[in-house]
């Protein structure tokens, strides 16, 4: 059975800070333990919070990493809609300037000449998937060491909305979607169970008005809520929160994270 541990801090900078240690510490058990780190970054806010100060941590051997992206919107990359643009402009590009950057051919974007065929970018995303995970033929999910992911006030997370078909997948690793409630329409995502197959999710959620939606997953358990199906299976969930997005909560005091 999965734990669920929130951690809630004074500031946002803060949660960068911890959250930087946390991930840095993932990448040393995974390193040490598979000689690799595998991760997946989502879009919205998390990308600064997640790589502020990620990115001058000298201890991290960046070379051994392979970055994917738990949701992508179909556009450009260049684009400011880009999730990858995101992730280039607060992680990448420092390790380029410090010299120690991720090789290229392990940061798993899309294909972005085939964005007006979302289907395609998913087909074209698992083949990226499965050339990482290599073990593919013999296992049905693939196991990131770390999934961030960020919440809606909706609940969703990842590109998994409320209500929509696309929870139901039980197969497939990644799956396009045409009518993302969030802006823009088209995407692509990882599915719940890849999700769920995850070695660790964090969740990162800052800011007063994600207080409700916390409260609605992690103390009212709602189940319209997408995010409250994440459980993985033989991980943790992690969820790094600011004190203004914890207010809500009750049953689980968060703690603060001592490393
Ligand atoms: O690309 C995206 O839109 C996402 O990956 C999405 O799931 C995001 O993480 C949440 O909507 C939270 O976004 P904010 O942190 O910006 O509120």
């Amino acid at each position: 059975m999965s734990l669920t541990k929130v951690y809630s801090f004074e500031t946002n900078d803060k949660v960068s800070q911890a959250l930087g240690e946390f991930i840095a510490q993932a990448s040393s058990e995974s390193i040490a333990r598979n000689g690799r780190f595998t991760i997946a970054f989502s879009g919205g806010s998390l990308p600064a919070t997640a790589c502020k100060y990620l990115r001058n941590n000298q201890n991290i051997d960046f070379s051994k990493w392979y970055v994917f992206f738990a949701d992508e919107r179909c556009v450009k990359l260049d684009s400011h809609d880009s999730n990858f643009r995101l992730v280039r402009e607060e992680l990448l590009d420092y390790l380029v300037q410090q010299n120690r950057s991720i090789p290229a051919d392990q940061v798993m974007v899309i294909n972005d000449d085939l964005i007006h065929e979302p289907a395609k970018v998913a087909d074209d995303y698992l083949v990226k998937m499965q050339s990482v995970f290599a073990e593919a033929n013999k296992i049905r999910f693939p196991e990131f060491d770390l999934i961030l992911l960020g919440i809606g006030p909706d609940g969703h997370t990842c590109s998994l909305f409320p209500k929509h078909p696309l929870l139901e997948v039980k197969n497939d690793w990644v799956a396009s979607i045409d009518d993302s409630p969030k802006e823009p329409p088209q995407r692509i995502t990882l599915t719940l169970p890849v999700v769920n197959h995850a070695r660790r999710v964090a969740f990162v959620v800052t800011g007063a008005g994600k207080k409700s939606t916390v409260k609605a997953i992690l103390d009212e358990k709602n189940t319209h809520m997408p995010a409250s199906l994440v459980a993985p299976i033989k991980g943790d969930s992690y969820w790094f929160l600011d004190d203004a997005a914890a207010k809500g909560l009750t049953e689980n005091t968060p703690t603060e994270f001592k490393l």
